[in-house]
């Protein structure tokens, strides 16, 4: 068992404010968690306490049965066994390919260093790439050479510090599939700090939300999107439409009509916010009695679909429509908006006004 277990680790730098807040986490044997949030919460703060370069004011950090840091414990970086990964690979310039790899590799003969470089370069799709000096290879090339780098030793744990961000959209999705495949091959525990929702719900076996210094919600990626913990992180977590909602025999009635709840409501539940995802819209013509009436204010065009944002009587904030196919609608058109599925209702402390839905 070499899972990763960080437990109410506070950290703060000198005097300042508390940057990590009692934050728990942990990452199963063998799985890869993604750690998402907004710029400034943490994210890096959090690998450089595992990975040994920070001293956290309190909380311990386990790799498997190992303590690696909590009271009285200290356990240098060099020896916590864990690989990292950077935004850019950072190998050494000098060294050719296989030495890139094999440099970590201590305390084994010079036969095994060059078998196990040459096996890891195999792994990430590089195996003819030994002889090469990093300057020859591309920015996507030098990324699995560094995480070849990073798994050679056989790591307890690989940390990938934003690994794809120097590389463009069609490379990185490619790379981070290799990327799983690879981890996956070797069995390593992984924590990949990513900006990128889509990065994280793709690659990740799960995600791990910060806010505030701390984890605000852990699951799979399905779970995450499907059951956000509260309406921030259903809006950081891809795209979503927020309506006022009163409850009403497992239904939430809103602007957008009557939706069934995705799950029963804590008794008393009067009113709450639903949430939506875009894709659970769908456009109809205006003559649809089953309908609700909004009209286009933006189409938003990604090529393989839309965003139409609309606004409606009673809502002040813009209802955003994902559709697929030919757009066929204008800013200023009149449109219907029929609702497909269930409903995350979240329920408030205080109830709305009358108005509200
Ligand atoms: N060496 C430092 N000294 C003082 N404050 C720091 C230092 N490094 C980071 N901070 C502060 O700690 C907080 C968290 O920074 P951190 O880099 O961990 O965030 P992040 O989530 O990785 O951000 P980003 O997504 O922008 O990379 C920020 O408020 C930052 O200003």
């Amino acid at each position: 068992m070499t899972g990763l277990r960080v437990t109410a680790v506070t950290t703060s730098y000198g005097r300042g404010a508390r940057v990590l807040d009692r934050l728990d986490l942990t990452v199963p044997d063998g799985e890869l968690t993604a750690v998402l949030g907004p710029s400034g919460c943490g994210k890096t703060t959090l690998l450089r306490v595992i990975a040994g370069f920070l001293t956290p004011d309190t909380g311990e950090i386990s790799l498997g049965e190992r303590t690696v840091s909590g009271p009285g414990v200290h356990v240098p970086p060099e020896r916590r066994g864990v690989g990292i990964v950077a935004q850019e690979g950072a190998l050494f310039p000098h060294m050719d390919v296989a030495r890139n790899v094999a440099f970590g590799l201590r305390g084994v003969g010079r036969a095994e260093r060059r078998a196990r470089a040459a096996e890891m370069l195999e792994l990430v799709g590089l195996g003819s790439y030994g002889t090469r000096m990093p300057h020859e290879l591309s920015g996507g090339q030098q990324q699995r050479v560094a995480l070849a780098r990073a798994l050679a030793p056989r790591p307890a744990l690989v940390l990938l510090d934003e690994p794809f961000n120097a590389l463009d959209s069609a490379l990185r999705a490619g790379l981070r599939s290799d990327v799983r495949t690879a981890l996956r091959a070797a069995g390593t525990t992984a924590l990949l700090v990513t900006h990128d929702q889509e990065e994280a719900l793709s690659s990740a076996d799960r995600i791990a939300v910060i806010r505030d210094g701390g984890v605000v919600q852990t699951g799979t990626p399905q779970e995450v999107y499907a059951r956000p913990a509260d309406t921030w992180v259903a809006s950081f977590i891809g795209a979503a439409v927020l309506l006022p909602a009163r409850v009403k025999a497992s239904h939430a009635i809103t602007v957008l009509g009557r939706i069934p709840l995705t799950e029963p409501t804590p008794e008393g539940t009067r009113t709450g916010t639903v949430i939506l995802r875009p894709e659970q819209l769908r456009l109809v013509p205006a003559s649809e009695a089953s309908g609700t009436r909004a009209r286009v204010t933006e189409v938003r065009y990604h090529g393989h679909d839309a965003l139409i944002l609309l606004t409606t009587d009673g809502l002040s904030t813009p209802i955003t429509v994902r559709t697929t196919g030919p757009i066929t609608i204008h800013a200023g058109d009149e449109t219907g908006i029929a609702v497909a599925g269930t409903a995350i209702l979240h329920p408030h402390r205080n109830p709305l006004p009358d108005n509200a839905g």
